[in-house]
């Protein structure tokens, strides 16, 4: 059976799901969309137990808790989907999509493979697009230069990307496989895939 995230009567735009390796470069991506389309797409502000890096607010970009309070919340259902990834606990509820989509936005969710699995056990029905870096040296360079991590932390998401870039491989999985390479190349491509959908919010606040 499908679990049931939300009323038929808030249907609005599809959902995004934006997921692929750690350092791939989707929050860079998922930005730049914000920035351009102001007033189309909101951010599903996911919880997690790993502490903010400089510059990141809570209730922004995460809701940062600890694991005994997600772990309750999970406990009560209030989450569409979590997972355990590179030592902390992440996890999309269902409040933050509802958020979004109750201003008749396009919800984009950042989450993690293990995320995209769980979802689609749901009735979210997501456009799905997995951002994948151009290699795994590129994607290094990138996580390390990012200054973000710990030694430790870094090595755990490499090994974590390795997987991912396997498992994102089956067929069927995502709609879209977007390499990110040259950033504004990218960047053109993801608006390309949502542009049917971009187009029906304009419309529809148009009207
Ligand atoms: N096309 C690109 N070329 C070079 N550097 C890039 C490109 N895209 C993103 N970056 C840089 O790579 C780093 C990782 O990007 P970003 O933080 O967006 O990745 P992410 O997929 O959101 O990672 P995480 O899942 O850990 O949040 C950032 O420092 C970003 O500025
Ligand atoms: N399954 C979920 N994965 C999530 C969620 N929010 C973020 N993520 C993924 O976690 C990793 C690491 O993120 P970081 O911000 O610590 O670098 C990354 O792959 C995200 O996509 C979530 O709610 N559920």
């Amino acid at each position: 059976m499908r679990h049931c995230i939300y009323e038929k009567a808030m249907a609005g735009p599809r959902p995004v799901v934006l997921s692929g390796p750690s350092g791939a470069g989707k929050s860079t991506l998922l930005k730049k969309l914000l920035n351009e389309f102001d007033g189309v797409f909101g951010f599903s502000v996911s919880h997690t137990t790993r502490n903010p890096r400089p510059g990141e607010v809570n209730g922004k970009d995460y809701h940062y808790v600890t694991r005994e309070v997600m772990q309750a919340s999970i406990d009560n259902g209030e989450f569409i989907e979590n997972a355990e990834f590179s030592g902390n606990m992440y996890g999309t509820s269902k409040a933050a999509v509802q958020a979004v989509q109750a201003k008749n936005l396009i919800c984009i969710l950042d989450i993690d493979m293990q995320g995209v699995k769980n979802i689609k056990r749901t009735d979210l029905n997501p456009i799905y697009i997995s951002i994948q870096p151009p290699s795994m040296q590129e994607l290094e360079k990138r996580l390390r230069d990012r200054k973000t991590e710990s030694e430790e932390s870094l090595q755990k998401r490499l090994k974590a990307a390795f997987v991912d870039m396997e498992l994102s491989k089956e067929d069927g999985l995502f709609d879209v496989v977007i390499v990110n390479n040259d950033l504004n190349e990218a960047y053109g491509n993801l608006k390309d895939t949502l542009l049917e959908e971009i187009e029906k919010v304009k419309n529809t606040s148009k009207a």
